[in-house]
C-alpha cells in the first residue's frame, strides 16, 4: 500500500507550521505512523524545535528551499523515511517560498512514483496579508507566480488570520482566490483551526476542474511518453521546464551572543524594512530567565515565553536584497550596554 501524502503550502507567516500542530495533536490520537518532513530556509529550524514532543518523527531539511533540493534532499529524505519508518502518512511543510509544483515534481522521482499516494496539496493563506502581497509583488514581479500557483494548484484552501481582517477584506480575498482556483474548497479559519477530517479527506482537484492555462504543455515528443513527472505538469498545465522564483529569495541567521533589551528588540522587529519578510528564532531578554520565541511577519509581532529544551539563541530572516550588515548593527544595538 502507498503512503498517502499531503503537502502543506503557502506564503511566509500564513499559518502552516500552526496547521501541522493542529494535525499532530488530532493524529495523535489516531493508529497509524505519521512522518513530518519539512523544511525551513536558513541554518537554522526554529518551527521543527516547535514541532517536537508530538511523538511522530519530524525529518528536517535545513540545506536552503525544498524547491532546490529536490532530487537531492526531498528524494532522499523521502527514500529514507519509505525505507525506515514505513509510515502511513507524510506531511510535507513546504518553505513559504516554495512553488508547489517544484515540489510535485519532488514527489513524481521514478524510484518514489509508486509509493507516495499524493492526496493533495493544502494551501494556507494569510487572509491579512494576500491582497497586498498580491499587488506588491505584481510590481516587482518577482514571488507573485509563486504565491498564486500556491492557491492555483491546491486542493483544499483555509484562509486563515480571518481574525486579523475585515469582513469588507475577507470578501475581496474570497473573490480574487475563486478567480485563481474556482473549485478548491475553501475554509476560513483562525489560528488555522479546521476539522481533521475535511483535511485528511482532501483529493486532488483534476485536470478538467482546473481552469485553463494559458501556458503551452511541451510534451516530450522525441520521447513519445511523459515521464511521470511531466504527466503531473502537464495535468497541472505547465511547462515541463518551469523555472523555480526561488533565487532571489535569500536568508540569513545571526547567533545572539548576550541577552538584549526586550523593548529595544521588540521595536528593532516593527522596524524592520519592508523587503524583509519574514523574521523568527530564540532570545532571551536582559533580566529574564525564560527564553523568548519571536514571530514577525510584515504587519505583526509576536512573542512568547518558550519553555522547551534548550534552543539556540538565533534570530533568522528570509527577505529580498537584505541589507544583512544593517540589520546586524540594528540588532546589535539592542544589547544592554
Ligand atoms: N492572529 C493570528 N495569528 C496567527 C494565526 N495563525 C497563525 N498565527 C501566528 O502567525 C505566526 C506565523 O504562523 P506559522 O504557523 O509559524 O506560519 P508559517 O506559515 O509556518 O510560517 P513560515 O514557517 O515562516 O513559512 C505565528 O506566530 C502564529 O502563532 C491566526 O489565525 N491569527
Amino acid at each position: 500500500m502507498s503512503t498517502h501524502v499531503y503537502l502543506l503550502t503557502g506564503y511566509l507567516g500564513s499559518g502552516k507550521t500552526t496547521l501541522l500542530h493542529n494535525l499532530l495533536g488530532s493524529l495523535r490520537e489516531q493508529d497509524g505512523e505519521v512522518v513530518v518532513l519539512m523544511n525551513e530556509m536558513g541554518e537554522e529550524d526554529i518551527d521543527g524545535e516547535q514541532l517536537q514532543g508530538f511523538g511522530f518523527p519530524v525529518k528536517k531539511m535545513l540545506d536552503g528551499c525544498i524547491c532546490c533540493s529536490i532530487r537531492g534532499e526531498l528524494t532522499e529524505g523521502l527514500k529514507e523515511i519509505l525505507a525506515s519508518l514505513k509510515p502511513d502518512k507524510i506531511l510535507i511543510e513546504t518553505t513559504g517560498v516554495a512553488d508547489p509544483i517544484d515540489v510535485i515534481d519532488g514527489l513524481t522521482h521514478p524510484e518514489l512514483y509508486d509509493r507516495l499516494d499524493l492526496k493533495g496539496t493544502i494551501s494556507v493563506i494569510d487572509a491579512s496579508r494576500f491582497l497586498d502581497l498580491n499587488s506588491r509583488f505584481q510590481s516587482t514581479g518577482s514571488l507573485v507566480k509563486t504565491i498564486r500557483n500556491q492557491v492555483r494548484y491546491a486542493d483544499l484552501l483555509l484562509v486563515n488570520k480571518t481574525d486579523l481582517t475585515t469582513p469588507d477584506v475577507l470578501q475581496k480575498v474570497q473573490a480574487k482566490l475563486r478567480e485563481l482556483n474556482p473549485h478548491a474548497p475553501l475554509y476560513e479559519t483562525i489560528r488555522s483551526e479546521v476539522d481533521l477530517n475535511l483535511l485528511l479527506s482532501v483529493k486532488r482537484i483534476t485536470p478538467p476542474e482546473r481552469e485553463e492555462q494559458p501556458q503551452t504543455v511541451s510534451v516530450q515528443k522525441s520521447i513519445g511518453r511523459l515521464s511521470p513527472m511531466d504527466k503531473i505538469k502537464q495535468s497541472l498545465g505547465i511547462k515541463t521546464s518551469q523555472p523555480s522564483l526561488y533565487n532571489s529569495i535569500e536568508t540569513f541567521a545571526y547567533p545572539f551572543t548576550a541577552p538584549v533589551d526586550g523593548e529595544k528588540f521588540e521595536d528593532f522587529l516593527y522596524d524592520l524594512p519592508k523587503n524583509v519578510y519574514r523574521a523568527k528564532g530564540y532570545v532571551l531578554f536582559h533580566g529574564k530567565k525564560e527564553l523568548i520565541s519571536f514571530q514577525h511577519t510584515d504587519n505583526q509581532v509576536l512573542m512568547f515565553p518558550f519553555e522547551n529544551f534548550g534552543p539556540k539563541m538565533v534570530a533568522v530572516f528570509i527577505g529580498e536584497g537584505m541589507d544583512q550588515e544593517k540589520i546586524k548593527q540594528d540588532l546589535e544595538k539592542c544589547y544592554v550596554e
